[in-house]
């Protein structure tokens, strides 16, 4: 957490459909001013805990603070911002008019928005194309002038559900850029995407959820610092080589299916490790082509937890927050 105050709180909160349980006791804390990754597989239960986060959804059980207060609290609603992942426009509408509805309904004046409307669409990359019908918007057009919409109220809180499905390349730097300017600004953006590159980028500290509960969350570093996968490539791999491997650290995959080659990931807790692997090689009289340790990434950490059920996730050595 970058402040001792928390943008987001939430405490054992659950929402029941129909009997089922879809937030089932998440507890999230996300500090003023961070870019925080929400992530999780489809019907995790992501937004329905952004909805509980705008007050647009009543939980059925559980605490949820957001910006110190409620967020039924219109003064504290007057403070969110929001980016939907299916956007509604009212098509007929300018880009400017839609900017200017949306923010005579966020509370700025007729003369606030005179500068601001402007100044959101330069920023979100569509200046000098205000003046033109949503209709004739792109898809990523659209995204942007939702984007827009989002920031126009100066939020202190941020919540964008997948900002850059309909981007192209440029499109997503610029949107990173944008997630970059806003915590410059002490803004707190919480992200729901599935690009996890991008998360990994941008993010901060980051949750991953699973039917409705938290599985992790973490900073970066304290999500990827403890394993270390290695790559090693030998010209054959014997039961006591790999023997030998296992005690250094986690066999995760081998391959000999291509004669005179063979392929193994390993994980290991230590970099100092390293040496003993390619000292058990020349030990087994085997020959070392590549030994090649890889930062572990998000993508990699997510499917091994979502994967795993939350029981079996310490069994396998996996870093903890
Ligand atoms: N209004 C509702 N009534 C009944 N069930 C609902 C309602 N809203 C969501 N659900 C159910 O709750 C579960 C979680 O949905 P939610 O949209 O929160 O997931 P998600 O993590 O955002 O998924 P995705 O990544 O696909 O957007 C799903 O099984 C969904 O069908």
């Amino acid at each position: 957490m970058l402040g001792n105050v928390a943008a987001i709180e939430t405490r054992e909160l659950r929402k029941v459909y129909r009997g089922r349980a879809v937030v089932d006791g998440l507890s999230l804390t996300v500090g003023e001013g961070e870019v925080f990754g929400f992530l999780g597989p489809n019907g995790a239960g992501k937004s329905t805990t952004v909805k509980m986060l705008l007050g647009l959804v009543h939980p059925s059980g559980g605490e949820v603070r957001v910006l110190g207060g409620s967020p039924a609290d219109p003064a504290v609603r007057a403070r969110l911002g929001f980016l939907p992942e299916q956007f509604r426009f009212q098509t007929w509408m300018t880009g400017e008019e839609f900017l200017r509805f949306h923010g005579r309904l966020a509370g700025l004046t007729a003369a606030e928005l005179r500068g601001r409307v402007p100044e959101v669409l330069a920023t979100v990359g569509l200046a000098g194309r205000g003046a033109e019908a949503l209709s004739g918007y792109s898809k990523g057009m659209l995204q942007r002038a939702g984007l827009a919409g989002a920031i126009l109220a100066r939020p202190r809180l941020v919540f964008l559900d997948e900002p850059t499905s309909a981007l192209d390349p440029i499109g997503r730097v610029e949107v990173r850029e944008i997630i970059e300017r806003l915590r410059a600004e002490g803004v707190t953006v919480f992200l729901n995407s599935h690009l996890l590159s991008e998360v990994e980028q941008v993010c901060d500290r980051v949750a991953f959820v699973k039917a409705g509960r938290v599985l992790r969350q973490g900073s970066m570093r304290e999500l990827m610092g403890g394993v270390l996968p290695v790559d090693v490539r030998v010209d054959r791999l014997s039961p006591e080589l790999l023997a030998a491997f296992a005690r250094v650290g986690e066999v995760r995959h081998t391959d000999t299916n291509t004669p005179g080659r063979a392929e193994v990931e390993l994980w290991l807790t230590r970099e100092d490790a390293l040496p003993t692997l390619a000292d058990a090689v020349h030990a087994q009289g085997a020959r070392l082509y590549a030994l090649t340790p890889r930062r572990p990434d998000l993508e990699t950490l997510f499917l091994e937890l979502i994967e795993d059920t939350p029981e079996a996730a310490p069994a396998r050595g996996l870093a903890r927050a």
